[in-house]
């Protein structure tokens, strides 16, 4: 299946001098979660933002569903709905008449149903007649996004959906994220929140100083880098690690109190058992044991790094 959107040699350069992306070449799926990560500066928005036609590359092309964004602007912005990282929305309006009145900016025909039913699928049919002033925060985030979607667009765009927004309802919105997906819209989203691609992302990109430096499907991404890390919290202090132990590059942390053997889940063989009888050997003895999943904020930091 061809992506819903290419993007091919992208450079920007603001009026400044200053690069802020230095040729992207990016394809995004059809009907996929695609978190792009990275640190603060690195070009998201940016690149965001030539996409959705508000910034104007300074090289390279875009298409959206084969429509280039230079060339065919209203038929490739018509496909995507963009929730930007600030909220801002007239503050007096009633929920209904700032969704129904975002649909018209697009210039599709009323449609009471749909703006009914996207209202009901974001739990906001209740404060359908409320002014948005009168909501909380995570239903303004709702509001944004029900907004976004007034005009069926085919592609998502959340410029950082959660921040600030509290566990609760960063769940609640992962929820509403995988229900669109399900419902066939591909999802492109920027997060600083790592455990957010973890938990949604089919895959990932990572940009780094305007260049993508890693793209790769989120469970393959876990499992490259998914080493096993078991601590084991001692008995008895040791000074150091027992010679006979050196094959297993063991760590000895917490003031000679916790060994940690780092390990590769897709090997074979672990080497845990041997490792236990080794220490039973040695005399070291365990009070307890725990086993840690590399996560994706550490490969996440090494990568940006490097
Ligand atoms: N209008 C502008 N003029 C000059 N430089 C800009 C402009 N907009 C952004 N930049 C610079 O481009 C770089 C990328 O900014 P961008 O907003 O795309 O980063 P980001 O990855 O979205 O960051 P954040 O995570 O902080 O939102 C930054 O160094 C920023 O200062």
């Amino acid at each position: 299946m061809s992506p819903i959107i290419s993007v091919s040699g992208l450079t920007k350069s603001y009026a400044s001098g200053f690069t802020a992306l230095k040729g992207i070449d990016l394809d995004i799926n059809r009907g996929e979660i695609f978190a792009l990560l990275g640190p603060n500066g690195a070009g998201k928005t940016t690149l965001i933002s030539i996409i959705c036609g508000i910034v104007n590359a300074t090289s390279g092309t875009v298409s959206v569903d084969g429509h280039d964004t230079q060339t065919s602007y209203r038929a490739a912005r018509s496909l995507i709905g963009l929730v930007p990282q600030e909220l801002h929305t007239d503050s007096f309006e009633t929920v209904w008449a700032t969704v129904s009145f975002s649909r018209g900016l697009f210039g599709k025909p009323k449609n009471p149903a749909l703006i009914e039913k996207i209202l009901k699928d974001l739990s906001l049919w209740e404060k359908k007649d409320s002014k948005i002033i009168e909501l909380s925060g995570g239903m303004k985030r709702r509001v944004m996004i029900a907004k976004a979607l007034s005009h069926e667009p085919q592609v998502l765009f959340l410029d950082e959906p959660t921040a600030g927004v509290d566990v609760e309802l960063r769940k609640g919105m992962w929820e509403v994220v995988r229900e669109l997906r399900a419902k066939g819209v591909t999802v492109l989203l920027t997060t600083h929140y790592i455990e957010e691609a973890e938990e949604m992302a089919d895959r990932v990109g990572v940009i780094n100083k305007g260049e993508i430096i890693l793209l790769e499907e989120k469970a393959k991404l876990m499992q490259q880098f998914g080493k096993k890390r078991l601590k084991l919290h001692l008995q008895n202090k040791i000074d150091a690690v027992p010679a006979s132990l050196a094959p297993y590059n063991l760590e000895l942390g917490k003031d000679g109190m916790e060994l940690v053997y780092t390990y590769d889940t897709k090997s074979e063989r672990t080497g845990i058992t041997s490792l236990l009888g080794d220490l039973r050997e040695n005399g070291i003895r365990f009070a307890d044991l725990d086993t840690q999943q590399n996560s994706l904020e550490e490969i996440f930091v090494s990568l940006v790094r490097k």
